[in-house]
């Protein structure tokens, strides 16, 4: 052994058999090194460095169609993302390529998992974009509905609570409303879900209520209650795709290109203008940024919240089918089919809240807009993320 070489080292390096030991016991400690970090690290299959300067926001549900959205703009307006998602929906493909953003694997009702990347990233905000969110499959697995929906978000929380984060954006949902009496929906229109996934959607709400209200909590929340989100993002190559696929204009979209069978109006005997029935269809994108300012809004002000999000112009079925015709320049093959159990015949927002209160803009309220960049994405990828 040279000299300069620590005393300890020379103890452990001073005949062949000590130095054997040595490199055995070196050995030994990095293998088991790496199985304890392979443990997360494997729940970590894409993992980039992080801009220090940057906050971290952990987006729950991040692979799915809303969330991957949200994710590439928290990217543009200088965040660091937590994509935490079991991709049980979600495609992965929907959040590659990004700078600061890390993927972790798992169930948000994995306290454990939640933990370890909470005190791994640090994230100062969250945002909850994990749900089953089928109304016809909520009536006939409520319990399933019940268990991830309110079952991740009292995880999430409880994790949050642990972790001393403070603050988060929940998706919620027109459906709390049910069949609301008024055609235009404000945040103070009555609550009467009609099936068990608007149940467990307002559950949560309540649940942020009453754990943000309590004595010891220094919990805020914004819950941003979507109407109908449609379109793709118009520069990154994202879209919805979602197995099955129940959503109107994505299916206008298979059955232009021959791949979802003849489209199936649900319902022309509704008390509508042409009969079929009418929603508020939001841009992702203009869903996206709403995300931003709330998340702004709720850490600068300390504040909690709920928003509705939608244009506040409603759109029949048929004046879908027409704007499709239009933009795509194809027919749209579609048949006539009984009314789809469930469906209120008008679910319109008033946004004028989230206007005045966050300060966001809808910019692409037009339906050609909207079918244009869904057309855009589903050419790219007539079978979705599997192209
Ligand atoms: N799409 C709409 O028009 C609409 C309207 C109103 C509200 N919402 C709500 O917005 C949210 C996002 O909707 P979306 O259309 O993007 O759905 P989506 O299915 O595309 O995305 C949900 C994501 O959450 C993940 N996920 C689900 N359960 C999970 C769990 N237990 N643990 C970890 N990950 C889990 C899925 O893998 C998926 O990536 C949902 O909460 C939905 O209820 C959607
Ligand atoms: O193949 C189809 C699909 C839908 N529709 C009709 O199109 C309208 C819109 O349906 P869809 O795109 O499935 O959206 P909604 O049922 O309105 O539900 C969406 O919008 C709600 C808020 O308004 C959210 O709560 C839900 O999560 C979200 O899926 C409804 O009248 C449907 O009956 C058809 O006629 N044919």
């Amino acid at each position: 052994m040279e000299k300069g070489t620590s005393p300890f080292l020379r103890l452990l390096t001073d005949s062949p058999e000590k130095t054997l030991f040595t490199v055995g016991l070196v050995v030994m400690i990095v293998w088991l090194g790496s199985i304890f970090s392979y443990a997360f690290v494997s729940t970590t299959e894409m993992r980039v460095e992080m801009d220090p300067d940057q906050q971290t926001i952990l987006v729950a549900g991040g692979a799915g169609y809303i969330g991957s959205h949200v994710v590439a703009d928290l990217v543009e307006n200088k965040y660091n993302v937590v994509v935490y998602d079991s991709l049980y929906k979600g495609h992965k493909q929907s959040i590659v390529g990004l700078k600061n953003v890390a993927f972790v694997k798992g169930d948000v009702r994995d306290g454990d998992l939640l933990d370890k990347t909470f005190k791994r990233f640090e994230p100062v905000a969250v945002m909850h974009f994990c749900a089953d969110s089928l109304v016809g499959e909520s009536v006939i697995d409520p319990l399933k509905y019940y268990d991830n929906n309110v079952g991740g978000a009292i995880s999430l929380l409880q994790a949050m609570g642990r972790n001393g984060v403070d603050y988060i954006v929940f998706s919620s949902t027109a459906a709390i409303f049910g069949d609301p009496e008024v055609d235009i929906i404000s945040e103070d229109t009555p609550k009467a879900p009609k099936n068990p996934y608007g149940e467990t959607k307002l559950a949560i709400e309540r649940m942020l209520h009453w754990a943000s209200e309590s004595p010891s909590s220094t919990l805020k929340y914004v819950a941003l209650r979507y109407f109908n989100a449609a379109g793709a993002h118009p520069t990154r190559d994202i879209g919805e795709d979602h197995s099955p696929e129940t959503h109107l204009i994505p299916n206008v979209m298979k059955a232009i290109q021959g791949s979802g069978g003849r489209l199936k109006v649900f319902g022309n005997d509704y008390q509508t203008p042409d009969g079929t029935c009418v929603r508020d269809y939001i841009h992702v994108m203009d869903l996206s940024q709403a995300h931003v300012k709330a998340l702004a809004w709720m850490i600068h002000n300390d504040l909690s919240g709920q928003f509705n999000l939608g244009n506040g112009n409603g759109f029949s079925v048929m004046d879908v089918i027409g704007s499709a015709k239009t933009v795509t320049q194809r027919e749209v093959p579609y048949d006539l089919a009984p009314r789809r159990a469930g469906d209120p015949p008008t679910l319109v927002a008033n946004s004028v809240k989230a206007k005045s209160v966050l300060g966001w803009r809808p910019e692409h309220d037009s339906m050609d807009d909207i079918i244009a960049s869904a057309w855009r994405w589903h050419q790219a990828h007539p079978a979705g993320y599997k192209d």
